[in-house]
């Protein structure tokens, strides 16, 4: 908003310089034109605004056009500058211009400092003109053009500071967000399996069955529970059995591959997978192929193959019966713990409206 705005001095700089010139109406036609010119300049700055599509490559590119305009802006002040101090006409009103040049020139190295090179260029192109034509006026105008050569170079001392003070912050910004992204990482990640933890199910559950419900497309969840996993723990030591839980949720990730489902533990030994668009059928394959991939793999604990099962909850998303999402997680969670009642190592279908559960310790078909 600033560099836009920043149009609106340049034009009324020169309305001055013009209007209080000895004779404005001699210079009628310079006088428009450069209203005009600065008028433009600072529409085109007004209406060139930031891409809808926000990649490195449109910022860049809008980046380029609007340091174009910024640049020959500067070149026009320059110009318009050394032009009053060659014109006797402008001996009352070139006060006016060389302040203007002044504050441009400040301004500049203030607020434009991000790209050294570029406020550099625009700098000079604002002050040598002034400087060249004040230099061709004799001594005279010596103990102007000294004044304005130190205060030059007091300008480019500060674009520099500037330019590194930006940096700095550009620099400390992006390290905080990246901070930022990474403890949101961790908040929603289960530090020991790296799947979504049960911060995350509390998160996504309701906004995905809003969503089932609002599009009106399946959603389904699949709850599993490792079988008599304490005795794991028992057996072979609670490292083991982190290992356990760590190579369980790596066989979730072999199964469940979708690019939209979400692999969760839950807590403890409960995982979860909830997968949008999907129907109650597909999701039943998928966790019956998990079941039967971990009958007949196991897990490996310290080096060995050891037999582990698991138990299933399976169900899709009813409108007509879930009147809430903890209605919908309740009848999976009834299903999952049918399954561990009925002897575990199988998979039950919460049942789809008043249909029966369907249970499975071989392959559904
Ligand atoms: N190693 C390890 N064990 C855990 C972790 N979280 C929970 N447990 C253990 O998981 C075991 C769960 O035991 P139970 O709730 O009796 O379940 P189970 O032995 O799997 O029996 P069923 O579920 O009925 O088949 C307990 O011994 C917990 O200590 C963990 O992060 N790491």
């Amino acid at each position: 908003m600033r560099t836009r705005l920043g149009g609106v001095y340049y034009l009324l700089a020169w309305t001055l310089t013009w209007g209080f010139s000895a004779a404005p109406t001699l210079h009628l036609a310079h006088g428009l034109i450069g209203i005009a010119f600065f008028a433009l300049m600072l529409l085109l700055r007004l209406l060139h605004r930031l891409p809808g599509e926000q990649t490195p490559q449109t910022l860049q590119r809008w980046l380029d056009r609007h340091w174009a305009l910024i640049l020959l802006t500067a070149l026009a002040w320059g110009s318009v500058h050394a032009w009053t101090l060659n014109n006797p006409l402008f001996a009352r009103s070139w006060l006016i211009a060389t302040l203007g040049t002044i504050a441009f020139s400040t301004a500049l190295a203030y607020s434009f400092a991000m790209s050294r090179r570029r406020a550099i260029v625009a700098l000079l192109l604002l002050y040598l003109p002034g400087l060249l034509a004040l230099a061709s006026q004799g001594p005279a105008q010596h103990p102007t053009l000294i004044t304005l050569g130190f205060y030059l170079s007091y300008l480019c001392l500060a674009l520099n500071r500037s330019h590194h003070e930006y940096h700095d912050t550009l620099g400390l910004e992006l390290k905080l967000l990246a901070q930022q992204q990474a403890l949101e990482h961790l908040s929603r990640t289960d530090s020991l399996t790296q799947l979504g933890n049960r911060h995350q199910f509390n998160n996504l559950f309701p906004a995905m069955v809003a969503n089932a419900r609002r599009q009106q497309t399946p959603l389904a969840l699949v709850l599993l529970d490792i079988d008599f996993f304490k005795r794991v723990n028992d057996e072979h030591g609670h490292a083991s059995g982190d290992a356990c839980l760590s190579a369980f949720a790596a066989l979730m990730r072999q199964v469940f591959r979708r690019g939209g489902d979400a692999l969760l533990r839950l807590g403890g030994e409960e995982f979860g997978v909830l997968m949008p668009d999907t129907s109650l059928a597909q999701a039943s394959l998928l966790a019956e192929q998990f079941r039967q991939a971990l009958l007949e793999q196991g897990v490996e604990i310290q080096g060995r193959r050891q037999p582990l099962t698991a138990s299933l909850g399976v169900g899709c998303f009813d409108a007509l019966q879930d009147d809430s999402a903890e209605a919908f997680f309740r009848r999976v969670d009834a299903a999952l713990y049918l399954a561990k009642g009925r002897g575990r190592n199988r998979l039950v279908q919460a049942p789809a409206c008043n249909g029966p559960l369907q249970s499975s310790s071989a392959p559904l078909s």
